[in-house]
Parts: structure tokens; C-alpha cells; sequence
């Protein structure tokens, strides 16, 4: 940044008390001046890494005073900023997110450099966190370095083809019940309103439950379960966020003395410590044993209390994280593109349609028989209802923002990255570019993602799921969950919108996109339609 602007608040300040000066008594000059410098250090801090992307070659957001390019932050819609940006300044651009300077990337070739190619040299971590919050800051997500590296190498063997069909069995039967609950709750005409997250949460928390610690959520139909309020609180599901989380990202202090986590963190510290303990009584990490992610997290919080891992600094919070993390990664992102998904088959009445046709015919050739199974909900089986759900990920992502900071300074073709810069792909822009997407890449067309036609597709095109060694690794747990979900909604409903639907974004959130309640008719199928209704 030059000079000339970086000065421009102190001269602002210094020329104030010249203009005042003979009129003030000379007691308040030397407070005055006082509270100037406290000023002019804080704003210092703001500004810190201003001028570093001025240095990148590419467009920058202008930054303001002290709060960087985003001193509205908690007021706008991230992911609809960026669709707005890039139509703005194209396929690259920077932006000072409070005082760190961010590069967002959307052209898929750059995207393979720093997500794979130069991603154990330069860009292998994620920006630093601070939750105010233990449970929060030990997460496999945001650790670094060697630390993240064992953490994944030990979840990673939990999402191996035999894992997750073993798991199908728990997820199918899960979504079952989710159909035959709604259907039960049914009002003659064979129509329910479903407030759809809060249904899809706590219903995909239980099936968290069972599949990763072989427990059942006690009360599990009640969304007042407290065990799912405390799990939507951590993804701050149903807050507002506000002035004093724009003002932390450019004085990171404030994220340690406001800590964002309340009375949650104790009751799943506990809850997870519980069913850690009552495993380890029964048994773990034998031949006998479950084999399952509790088993893995047993046998993690042995060699933990055996003292190894303590070069890593690891503890049994260490360990209860990872717990937390399943939950926290899993059950929200999934609620989140489920959502869409019901709202994209609302407002696309023929598409739904095919849905329900394609699955009765794969139902009716199934060898099993009428059973929604691992088998069933293969691509192959289901190609269109699989391209629904993939283009909701394109069009709808969850997660919208994945990124890495950049550990050394990186050069490529006139680019320059400078360490300390956080690189995101803007997901919501990125898997809306009509050079990848040619076919209005702002509508729902499944047809696109049908699998004879995505070969033509370039893979760093659809970034939903991030890329390279930090990708999402639970994404093929999410799309065998998503399939059995969806498949067992589209047989037992037809999803209609209401008078009061609307899909309507929460601002401000960080990580994962938030929206307010959505409301959703589910019509039961094959119920003969009443003309009539009683008096
Ligand atoms: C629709 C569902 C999901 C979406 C859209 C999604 C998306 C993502 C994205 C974009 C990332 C960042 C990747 C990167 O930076 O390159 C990520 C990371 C991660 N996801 Fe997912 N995810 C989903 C479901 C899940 C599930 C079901 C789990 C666990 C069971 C999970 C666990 C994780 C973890 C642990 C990470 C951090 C990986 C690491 O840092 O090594 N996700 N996810």
C-alpha cells in the first residue's frame, strides 16, 4: 500500500488538535495526545499486513481505516459476495478479511498447484484459530503440521470401502426412520410442514451417534434434545453474529476474551467421555473388538493416557476433538445440501419427478428386492437422483470458503504469494463459472452432472469437497448418507413448496452457510389425493 495512505488516519489525527489547539486548556493536551497513541497503535494492529496484496499483481478489495476490505462482514451473505466478486474482477482477487490479507482463487488450474502440487511445500495448513475453547482449538481441521499429519493418518483408515458399507446398514435404517416418522405425522390429506433443518439435524446427530459411538440419542425425535441443541450452538445454527466478530478478525485478541462456545462445550465433553470410558470398560482395541470410529478413539485415548504422542502435546482433550469434529464437520454440511436438495426438487417439480420414476425402476430391478441399500444407490443405478445431489453440492456447497496459508512465498506466472496470505476457493464462485459450466451455471440443471456427461467436466472445476491432502474426508461417508436420504424421501414424498418457503441466507457465518428456518410441505406418495375436506 503506498505511503501516502497508510499515513492518511495519523495526519487525519494530527491535524485535528492543530485546529483546536488555542482553545484548549493545556491540562487535556497531554490526555488528548494520550488517547491519540492508544488510537494510532490500535489501528497500527489493524493494518498490519495492509500493502501485502497490493504486491500480489491482482485486484484488491480497497481496505478500509483499520477493519480491512470486509468492515461489514457480519452484515453480508460471504458466499454471495464472492459470486459478486468475481463477476467483479474475474477469476482472481484479493481482500483484506479484518487484518488478514486473503487471495481468492476460482481457475481450476491454479487451484491444482497450491491444493496438491506445492501443498507439502508451501500451503500444507490452514490460517490459525482461536475458539477461546480447548474442545474447539484441538480439532484435526485446524491443527498443523505434524500434528494434523498423525491425526488424519489415524482417522483416515475409517472411511475405507468396507467401513462405509458397514456403516450403510446404520445410515439406511436412520433414514428410514426419518421417512416413516414424517409419514406417521401426516394429516389426512397425507401432507406434513417440515421445518427441514432442524428435522434433518437431529435426525442425521442420531445417526451420527450410532455410527460413530454405537449409541442412540436418548429422546431422538425431540429437537429440544439437548444433546443436538448443544451441537447446533457449536455451528452457531441459530445466532446472529455481530459487530464484535468483524472487529476480532482484525484484533484476533478479542476471539480469546469473547470466546464463542457457551454451556454446549461441558455437556459434550462429558457425554463423549462417558461413552470413551463405558467402551474401554467393555473392551477396545482386542479382536473382539468393535472396529469401529469408538474403537479407533479408544485405542487413541490409551496410548494418550500411556504418555505417547506427548512430543505432539496430545491430551485426552486431544482426543474428545475428534470426537467433536465427526459431529461438527458431518452433520451440519449434510443437513445443509440435504436442505437444498429439497428445496431445488420443490422448485423443480419435473426433476423430482424423474427422481421418483428412476427410483421405482432401479427398485424394481434391485435383486434384493425393494430395499434401498449400499447396492441400490450405486451411480450406476441412480444417475439422475446421484447428478441431483451434485449439483446441489455445485450449486449450494456447504462449505464455502476452504483454504490454506501460504508457508513460503510462492511465484508462479506473475502471481506472487507472500507468506502469511490465506488462499480460498470460493466455492459458491468457483462451481459457477461459466467457462466450466457453460449451460446457465446459475440454474439447477442435474443433467449436467450425469455421469456420460461430467467426464467433460474439469475436476478442479467442482470444488465442493475441497482438494489435495487436507480434502474433506468424510466425503464419501456424505454422499452414500445423501443418497439413502434423498432415496428414501423421493419414495415415500412429494416435496412441495409452501406460502411461507423461502430460502433465505443468515450473514455472516463463518465456515458453513446458514439460512433461516425452511419450511417445506412433504405429500406422502401413492395416497389417493381427497377432493373434499371435512366439515
Ligand atoms: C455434504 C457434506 C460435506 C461437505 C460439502 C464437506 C466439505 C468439506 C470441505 C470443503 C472441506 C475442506 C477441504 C479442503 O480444505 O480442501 C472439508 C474438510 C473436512 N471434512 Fe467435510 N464435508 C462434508 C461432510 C463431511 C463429513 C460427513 C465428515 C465426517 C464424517 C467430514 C469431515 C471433514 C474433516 C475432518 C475435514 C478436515 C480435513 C483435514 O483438515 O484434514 N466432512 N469438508
Amino acid at each position: 500500500m503506498e505511503l501516502k495512505n497508510r499515513l492518511t488516519p495519523y495526519i487525519i489525527l494530527a491535524l485535528f488538535p492543530i485546529c483546536i489547539f488555542t482553545q484548549l486548556p493545556l491540562q487535556l493536551i497531554l490526555p488528548y495526545f494520550l488517547i491519540v497513541l492508544a488510537i494510532t497503535l490500535v489501528a497500527e494492529e489493524g493494518r498490519i499486513n495492509y500493502g501485502v496484496l497490493e504486491q500480489s499483481g491482482i485486484p484488491v478489495v480497497e481496505p478500509t481505516l483499520f477493519l480491512g476490505s470486509e468492515p461489514d462482514y457480519h452484515r453480508r451473505v460471504q458466499h454471495l459476495v464472492d459470486i459478486e466478486r468475481f463477476k467483479k474482477y474475474g477469476p482472481i482477487w484479493g481482500s483484506y478479511v479484518g487484518r488478514a490479507p486473503h487471495i481468492f482463487i476460482t481457475d481450476p488450474e491454479l487451484i491444482r498447484l497450491i491444493f496438491v502440487k506445492d501443498s507439502s511445500s508451501h500451503f500444507e495448513n490452514r490460517q490459525d484459530y482461536e475458539f477461546g475453547c480447548a474442545l474447539m482449538n484441538e480439532v484435526m481441521e485446524f491443527k498443523k503440521g505434524e500434528e494434523w499429519r498423525v491425526l488424519r493418518d489415524f482417522l483416515s483408515p475409517l472411511f475405507t470401502t468396507s467401513k462405509i458399507n458397514h456403516m450403510s446398514q446404520v445410515i439406511g435404517s436412520c433414514a428410514k426412520e426419518f421417512a416413516s416418522d414424517l409419514k406417521s405425522e401426516c394429516d389426512k390429506n397425507g401432507r406434513v410442514k417440515v421445518d427441514c433443518r432442524i428435522r434433518l439435524t437431529t435426525s442425521l446427530i442420531d445417526m451420527f451417534a450410532q455410527t460413530t459411538l454405537g449409541v442412540r440419542m436418548e429422546d431422538r425425535k425431540d429437537p429440544r434434545n439437548l444433546f443436538a441443541q448443544a451441537l447446533r450452538m457449536m455451528m452457531h445454527g441459530e445466532e446472529e453474529m455481530n459487530f464484535i466478530y468483524t472487529l476480532s478478525l482484525s484484533f484476533p485478541i478479542l476471539q480469546k476474551l469473547t470466546p464463542i462456545y457457551g454451556e454446549g462445550i461441558a455437556l459434550l465433553d462429558s457425554t463423549f467421555r462417558n461413552v470413551i470410558k463405558k467402551r474401554i470398560a467393555g473392551g477396545c482395541c482386542s479382536s473382539t473388538a468393535h472396529n469401529d470410529f469408538l474403537d479407533f478413539i479408544c485405542c487413541l485415548w490409551k496410548r494418550v493416557e500411556k504418555g505417547e504422542f506427548q512430543e505432539l502435546g496430545f491430551t485426552q482433550t486431544t482426543v474428545l476433538s475428534q470426537c467433536v469434529l465427526f459431529f461438527l464437520g458431518g452433520y451440519d454440511t449434510m443437513a445443509s445440501t440435504l436442505c437444498h436438495l429439497l428445496w431445488n426438487m420443490a422448485t423443480h417439480p419435473e426433476e423430482q419427478e424423474e427422481m421418483y420414476e428412476e427410483l421405482k425402476r432401479a427398485l424394481a430391478n434391485h435383486p434384493k428386492g425393494e430395499e434401498i441399500d449400499h447396492e441400490l444407490i450405486h451411480d450406476s443405478n441412480i444417475p439422475f437422483i446421484s447428478a441431483c445431489i451434485y449439483e446441489t453440492l455445485r450449486l449450494q456447497p456447504s462449505l464455502y470458503r476452504p483454504e490454506r496459508i501460504c508457508g513460503n512465498d510462492w511465484n508462479h506466472e506473475g502471481l506472487s504469494i507472500k507468506k502469511g496470505t490465506v488462499v480460498i476457493i470460493p466455492t459458491w464462485a468457483a462451481n459457477r463459472n461459466p467457462k466450466f459450466y457453460p449451460d446457465e451455471p446459475e440454474k439447477f440443471k442435474p443433467e449436467r452432472l450425469i455421469p456420460e456427461n461430467n467426464e467433460y467436466i474439469d475436476p478442479y472445476a467442482f470444488t465442493s469437497f475441497g482438494f489435495g491432502p487436507r480434502n474433506c474426508i468424510g466425503k464419501r461417508f456424505a454422499c452414500e448418507s445423501m443418497k439413502l436420504f434423498a432415496c428414501h424421501i423421493v419414495r415415500n414424498f412429494r416435496v412441495e413448496l409452501r406460502e411461507d418457503s423461502v430460502l433465505e441466507y443468515k450473514p455472516g457465518s463463518p465456515i458453513v452457510v446458514a439460512f433461516n428456518p425452511l419450511y417445506l410441505d412433504f405429500v406422502k406418495r401413492n395416497k389417493k389425493v381427497s377432493f373434499f375436506t371435512e366439515r
